[in-house]
């Protein structure tokens, strides 16, 4: 399906100081490795996820995956097609949904369907059934004659969302799809992305920041990290791999009760953000801490805690993740 090897992207690092900034002092700014030698195997008919902290490459990948941007180095294959030598071949393959929607933005909901619909080469009447039959499925109907700048932010997603189904690709590329929606309406995104899956093999590949998301749609996750895929497997795969941790979290009144002892020694492993303190350790000892912490005078200083199963946050964090998290600021 989607067949990628050895890829590599840099960008020209910008100059320190700005244009007059700088100039014939220190050494000379190096490139940024965007995308640091990725290899990637999307199959048929899969929700394949790309999940990194800000900054480790995912739009980078996708742009080089859907035709929009060259690498530097290594190949692509799309469905049998070059990719790299064929560029322009991405867009009949593709139905992307970007991180911007202003090239849309002048339209009405049923007019950015119907054209996106024209643009993939539908004659009139079949861009307008199609139109018709998305925007009722994703509940846009009521919408239909409102212009995209005139929307709410998640509304709006969704309308990009809806043309970019229309046309009937066989693999959608979403870059975090449902930013800004209600439960609601990611719920229509996922039940139309699961139907055309079921009824066309369409494949999906998903950017996201989101890891409960992540974990409920994906069937498989990259995971991203200074332009290297430092994982690669299913979410419960991935998640096995941290299987014996749980994660503590310690919410503190006012200031943590550090003349206590036990309480000095977890402040040394614990990561820290204000009031709260999250802890990754064996469950044996979690619960060894859970017990000194409500018993005694430390519970005085408590306010909150709990106790969860690892994430794919907390995955990310074992492979030593270079960020604090995947939570976009
Ligand atoms: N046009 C550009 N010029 C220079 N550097 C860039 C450019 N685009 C991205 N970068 C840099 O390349 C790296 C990867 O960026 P990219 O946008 O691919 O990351 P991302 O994982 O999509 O991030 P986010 O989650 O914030 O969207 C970052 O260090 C970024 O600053």
């Amino acid at each position: 399906m989607w067949t990628v090897r050895g890829l590599v992207k840099s960008y020209p690092a910008g100059r320190p100081g700005g244009r007059f900034g700088a100039r014939g002092r220190g050494p000379a700014p190096t490139a940024v490795r965007a995308n640091d030698g990725i290899d990637l195997d999307i199959r048929r008919g899969e929700i394949f996820g790309l999940l990194g902290p800000n900054g480790a490459g995912k739009s980078t990948l996708v742009r080089q995956l859907t035709g929009l941007l060259r690498p530097d180095h290594g190949t692509i294959r799309l469905l049998g097609h070059d990719l790299v030598a064929h560029p322009e071949r991405a867009a009949r393959l593709i139905g992307y949904l970007g991180q911007e929607s202003t090239a849309l933005d002048e339209l009405t909901v049923a007019l950015a369907a119907e054209t996106t619909g024209r643009l993939r080469g539908l004659d009139v009447r079949a861009a307008r059934a199609q139109r018709d039959a998305v925007l009722d499925e994703l509940g846009l109907a009521p919408l239909a004659d409102r212009p995209l700048a005139r929307l709410s932010g998640g509304q709006r997603r969704l309308a990009c969302f809806a043309a970019a189904l229309v046309g009937d690709r066989p693999m959608l590329v979403l870059d975090e799809p449902t930013t800004g929606m209600d439960p609601v309406a990611r719920r229509a995104v996922w039940a139309a992305v699961d139907r055309r899956r079921a009824e066309a093999g369409v494949t999906v590949l998903l950017v996201t920041h989101n890891v409960i998301e992540a974990e409920t749609v994906l069937d498989r996750v990259a995971v991203l990290d200074r332009g290297r895929v430092i994982a690669c497997d299913t979410p419960a795969g991935l998640k096995a791999t941290v299987a014996g941790d749980v994660r503590l979290d310690l919410v503190w009144r006012d200031e943590a009760p550090l003349g206590l002892p036990e309480i000095a020694a977890l402040r040394e492993r614990a990561e820290t953000a204000g009031r709260r303190w999250t802890l990754r350790m064996p469950q044996e000892r979690a619960r060894a801490v859970v017990a000194s912490v409500t018993a005694g005078p430390a519970f005085a200083a408590l306010d909150d805690f709990t106790l969860a199963t690892p994430s794919l946050e907390d995955v990310y964090l074992a492979l030593g993740g270079s960020e604090k998290g995947l939570v976009k600021a």
